[in-house]
């Protein structure tokens, strides 16, 4: 196994890949959505922070990738439906920055108040820079907090540490967690009018990208302050300059930027309100430890385990409910290779999940059957875009957990029907996968060996006619499991040690008797 890791990855989550046995490759940012591509040929996971985007074209034919990492919060730079469409899961480890990035708002919020930079910009120069430099006390001011989550939460904590007022703005606050909150909500132009510094902590969509536009910094009261240590593109920056030159606004800070790096003549460089530092809120060196650790151990545990922690882009699946479904796993997949032999062209799939198998956690067991029944159609189907690729494709899913195991503790049955074919699989785990009946007959076989399903006309016989003609292709039978299909016909699931070719196959569907025969 191979992980790319760009943008500077703390080592120590790259040991947990090196410990596991992966190879590691360490780059550089990779800009140029070519070069990445290239650079992804035979990568497993790759690792980015804020500098590398992962663009459609960069994984169009990354034909191996399974992850994109994200070590740390931000997935702007990251095109997650490209990666969802191609099947790749998408995780971050937002919590591993949290402190990092909210100290440095805190700082950046002292930096304004008593001018950090000028004055040590000054002393640098040889001057005694005190005249000029009065500046305000934080305690008392009131600081307007858009986006309550983990940063925005914790800077709140921070500020009313230090004696300011509180409030913010976030209308997808979980109203548990608004209710139970310290931090008054209100709407947007209230906390605007209200604040003296505004403070942003919401990631960068398509419906925050300006969301201090113009309009919006002139409804911050004047004298007011901006901080903006979450993304580049939320605030306006032409609009922010106008403001500050203008008067309206006393001052702002920015560690994050619109293009990054700034360009070396952007005139925000220049502006004599305005503090700027170089996306510089996650770098911290525990940040940084924690980012890269957390991320490395949800890759291989989501490799090695099925466990799916921190992922944008899949259900989480705790270590716990990984082990319950594990063993189900390879059934699912068998299953789906098997339903897709059975019915080619499927457009309604059923699971029941009967007997104490409705205790299991369905979801990523239901998407790996979907991702095997389609994948051997075409393309690359993984649990990642199973579910939308069967949307796609006119293959309409459903389940019904519970019921009745007919006989078994734990009962899988599944019906799939399609082109005005309906079958039937019912399996369960017995010493390994066990598919125990098909289309109702009782025959028993494991759906991970080589088989050969037969109808056939249900006389005397036809066990040793067709045992024979696979004894002369020198193919051993491992078990013959045959079922009375009740209408003068029998199934039967031989289950062989090595696969017929096709001259021999041909030659088994010409036995007198033998209705099909299909080898899965
Ligand atoms: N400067 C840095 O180095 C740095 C470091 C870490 C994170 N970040 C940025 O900070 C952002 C926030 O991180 P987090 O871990 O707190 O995320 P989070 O998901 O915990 O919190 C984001 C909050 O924003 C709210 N929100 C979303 N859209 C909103 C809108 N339109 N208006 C108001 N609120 C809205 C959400 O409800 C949520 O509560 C990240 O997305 C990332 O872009 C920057
Ligand atoms: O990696 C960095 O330096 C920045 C990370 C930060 O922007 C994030 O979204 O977590």
């Amino acid at each position: 196994m191979k992980v790319l890791a760009c943008d500077g990855i703390h080592d120590d989550g790259l040991a947990l890949f090196r410990d596991a046995g992966w190879e590691v490759v360490v780059s550089d940012p990779i800009k140029d959505p070519a070069a990445l591509a290239s650079a992804l040929d035979g990568v497993d996971a790759v690792l980015v922070r804020s500098a590398t985007p992962v663009t459609a074209e960069a994984i169009a034919d990354a034909t191996k990738l399974r992850v994109i990492g994200r070590a740390g919060a931000g997935v702007d730079t990251i095109d997650v439906d490209a990666a969802t469409a191609r099947g790749i899961a998408v995780m971050n480890a937002p919590d591993g920055n949290t402190l990092a990035a909210a100290e440095h708002a805190i700082s950046l919020l002292f930096a304004l108040a008593r001018h950090i930079p000028k004055a040590d910009a000054g002393m640098k120069a040889g001057q005694w820079p005190k005249a000029g430099l009065t500046g305000f006390e934080l305690e008392g001011k009131r600081l307007g907090v858009i986006g309550l989550g983990r940063i925005g939460a914790t800077v709140a904590r921070k500020a009313l540490g230090i004696g300011m007022e509180v409030a913010a703005y976030d209308p997808f606050l979980p109203p548990a967690a608004a209710a139970k909150g310290s931090v008054p909500l209100k709407t947007l132009d209230e906390l605007l009018a209200w604040a003296d510094i505004v403070t942003l902590h919401v990631p960068r969509t398509k419906e925050t990208t300006n969301l201090l536009s113009e309009a919006r910094m002139r409804a911050i009261k004047p004298g007011g302050y901006v901080v903006n240590a979450a993304r580049g593109g939320l605030v306006d920056e032409a609009a922010l300059l106008k403001l500050l030159d203008e008067g309206h606004l006393a001052g702002a800070a920015l560690d994050t930027f619109v293009t990054e790096p700034l360009q070396a003549d952007s005139p925000l460089r220049a502006h004599p309100k305005l503090i700027l530092t170089p996306h510089l809120g996650a770098s911290t060196s525990e940040a940084q430890q924690a980012v890269s650790t957390i991320l490395a151990r949800q890759i291989l545990d989501f490799i090695d385990t099925g466990a799916v922690a921190g992922c944008v882009n899949l259900p989480p699946l705790t270590a716990e409910a990984a082990r319950e479904v594990g063993p189900w796993m390879p059934l699912m997949s068998a299953l789906g290779r098997l339903a897709a032999r059975l019915v080619p062209a499927p457009t309604r799939l059923h699971i029941t999940y009967a007997g104490r198998t409705d205790a299991l956690d369905t979801r990523p067991l239901t998407r790996l059957l979907v991702a095997s029944l389609l994948g051997t159609a075409s393309g690359r189907i993984t649990p990642v875009n199973a579910l939308a690729e069967a949307a796609g494709r006119g293959l309409t899913v459903a389940e019904t957990l519970g019921g009745d195991g007919d006989g078994f503790d734990r009962l899988l049955r599944i019906r799939v029907e399609g082109d005005g074919r309906s079958r039937e699989i019912e399996a369960t785990l017995h010493r390994g996968p066990r598919v125990v009946r098909l289309d109702g007959v009782e025959i028993e076989f494991d759906p991970l060996a080589n088989v050969l399903l037969m109808r056939n006309e249900d006389r005397p016989g036809m066990i040793g006619t067709v045992g024979s003609k696979l004894g002369a292709a020198g193919v051993n039978i491992v078990n013959f499991a045959l079922g009375a299909a009740g209408d003068g016909q029998a199934r039967a699931a031989i289950t062989i040690d090595r696969a017929v070719d096709d001259a021999h196959l041909a030659e088994l569907r010409a036995t007198p008797g033998v209705l099909s025969l299909q080898q899965i």
